[in-house]
């Protein structure tokens, strides 16, 4: 059941999560809030449960045990095909796109969430069909000309450099039109360079398109240029919280990456 969120609310909040691979607790008791309008990165050594955090919010995974609240709503009451109709969207950490399909074919399979014609609509090619692929194909213009993909436009994905490939499955992603956009290892993969360009365009998904985004990342250099806030995670909850120079400043996080 749907609750008004108040202005001042998290926009998620995950309270007392919990999730098992038979006897392994990827995720043990995790409760952590993401704020309207900020960056917020998650760290933390291999198996800290980042990746299952990332899957068991965008409902890829049932948890065990806990809620997962996204404007006032319980996402675990949510099937996974209806997330992105929620506004929420993803990348993931082994690129996943249709690798015989060209850039713009797979930036349209991003708006499917807007798909609500009837079969016989589509068969029919009603105006409102026409209408909805009209739209379709202006946000895929929008998204191919804010992260510079117009040289790719109809080149195949098989055969881009696998740092174009990453910004075409982020332009996936922002076709939806997300309020929350996860990002599971961003700069997993880039170049330094691609990693700076990388964060401009975080900070400009932020401050220009109005997203808010949660990245789970290794590469320091990124979390610290764009990150408003670090959450550092072990064994399955939150060790760590703060500013990026507070989280890796932190002597528990260093304890357990060296313990990692
Ligand atoms: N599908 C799965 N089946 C069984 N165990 C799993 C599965 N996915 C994750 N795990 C286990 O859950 C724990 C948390 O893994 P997870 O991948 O979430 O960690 P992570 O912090 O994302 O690690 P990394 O930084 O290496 O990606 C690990 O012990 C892992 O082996």
């Amino acid at each position: 059941m749907s609750t008004p969120s108040t202005p001042h609310a998290p926009l998620l909040s995950v309270r007392d999560l919990s999730l098992s691979f038979g006897g392994v607790k990827a995720i043990a008791g995790l409760s952590l809030e993401v704020n309207v309008g900020e960056v917020l990165a998650v760290i933390g050594p291999n198996g800290a449960g980042k990746t299952s955090m990332l899957n068991t919010v965008t409902r890829v995974f049932d948890p065990t045990a806990g809620q997962i609240v996204f404007k006032g709503q319980d996402l675990t009451q949510v099937p996974r095909h209806r997330i992105a109709a929620h506004g929420i969207a993803r990348t993931f950490q082994n690129i996943e796109l249709f690798e015989a399909a060209t850039v713009m074919d797979n930036l349209l399979l991003g708006r499917h969430r807007f798909d609500h014609g009837a079969w016989w609509q589509q068969v029919l090619r009603t105006p409102a069909v026409t209408r909805l692929e009209e739209e379709a194909r202006a946000a895929a213009e929008e998204v191919i000309e804010f992260l510079e993909l117009s040289p790719w436009r109809n080149a195949v994905i098989a055969g881009l450099p696998y740092g174009v490939r990453k910004v075409v499955e982020l332009g996936r992603a922002l076709c939806t039109q997300p309020e929350l956009l996860f990002l599971d290892e961003p700069a997993s993969g880039l170049n330094p360079e691609e990693t700076r360009d990388l964060a401009f365009w975080i900070d400009d998904i932020r401050t220009d398109l109005g997203i808010t985004v949660v990245m789970v990342e290794h590469d320091m250099s990124l979390v610290s240029a764009v990150a408003d806030r670090v959450i550092c995670m072990a064994q399955g909850a939150v060790l760590s919280q703060g500013t990026p120079a507070q989280v890796q400043a932190d002597p528990v996080v260093i304890a357990a990456y060296l313990g990692a």
